[in-house]
């Protein structure tokens, strides 16, 4: 299942969630959920549509606020980049989305070409720097977001269904590029439907359902042997209800 030993040593701070809800008009969408993630694992957000798992992915990482509770990085907010399902990408060439993500970090001018150039090499992409990036296909879209990410050296990296608008040739070098984040001691927050993938790439998961956080477990245990009936059936591939 994971062939890579998972790194132990790692200064990015714990986050932690107390009491976590979202309320959109008056509905609770999630929560209230209470969950701490530490080290730099590869933890794979599960559970069937409309679960939680966005959601869960945007208030880690402070796109959204949560309507109650704390979502509280321990000691410091770390470094961290998001990749969406259908990457955010601006109206210029491949590589002057890179060069303008390192001008935003700060990075100075004369290292950013050579930086983004090295970026593009890394994913594939350096025969494809002029062209527009949103002409780009899915799969290259996609490399180029893990590019971009991979240049901000992110701590953390929240990944939110990052392959599933992608075909299989695109999804390994999605799950290959997590893998590198992962060699590289990001901790890797990423959500799928996917049961194959969450038991190629998984440390741990967790499973949400109807806005609740299930299980959080090892994914060796949660594979083979689940806690709840909606992580049974939904590993069975059944709806769950
Ligand atoms: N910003 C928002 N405002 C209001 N409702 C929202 C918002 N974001 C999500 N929702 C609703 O919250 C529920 C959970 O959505 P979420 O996108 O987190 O599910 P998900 O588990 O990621 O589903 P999927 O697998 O379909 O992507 C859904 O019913 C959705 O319509």
């Amino acid at each position: 299942m994971n062939d890579m030993a998972t790194p132990t040593l790692t200064g990015t701070p714990p986050l932690e969630l107390q009491g976590v809800t979202f309320t959109h008009r008056g509905q609770r969408l999630l929560g209230p959920l209470d969950l701490r993630l530490t080290g730099c694992r590869r933890t794979l957000v599960m559970g069937p549509n409309g679960a939680g798992k966005s959601l869960l992915m945007r208030l880690a990482h402070g796109l959204l606020a949560p309507s109650a509770g704390r979502v509280d990085w321990q000691g410091r907010t770390p470094r961290q980049a998001m990749v969406f399902q259908r990457p955010v990408l601006l109206k210029r060439s491949a590589l002057a989305n890179l060069t303008y993500a390192l001008a935003v970090n700060g990075t100075p001018r004369p290292e950013r070409r050579t930086r983004a150039r090295e970026a593009l090499e890394r994913f594939g992409l350096a025969a494809l720097e002029k062209r527009p990036a949103r002409v780009l296909s899915g799969g290259e879209q996609q490399r180029l977001a893990l590019a971009r990410a991979w240049l901000l050296d992110p701590e953390v990296l929240f990944l939110d269904e990052p392959t599933s608008a992608l075909d299989p040739a695109a999804i390994q070098a999605v799950e290959d590029a997590v893998q590198e984040f992962h060699r590289r001691g990001t901790r890797i927050l990423m959500s799928s439907h996917d049961l194959h993938q969450a038991r190629r790439l998984a440390d741990e998961v967790l499973f949400l359902n109807a806005g609740r956080l299930i299980e959080h477990g090892d994914a060796a245990t949660f594979f083979t042997a689940p806690a709840s009936r909606e992580a049974r059936a939904f590993i069975r591939g059944e709806l769950v209800l």
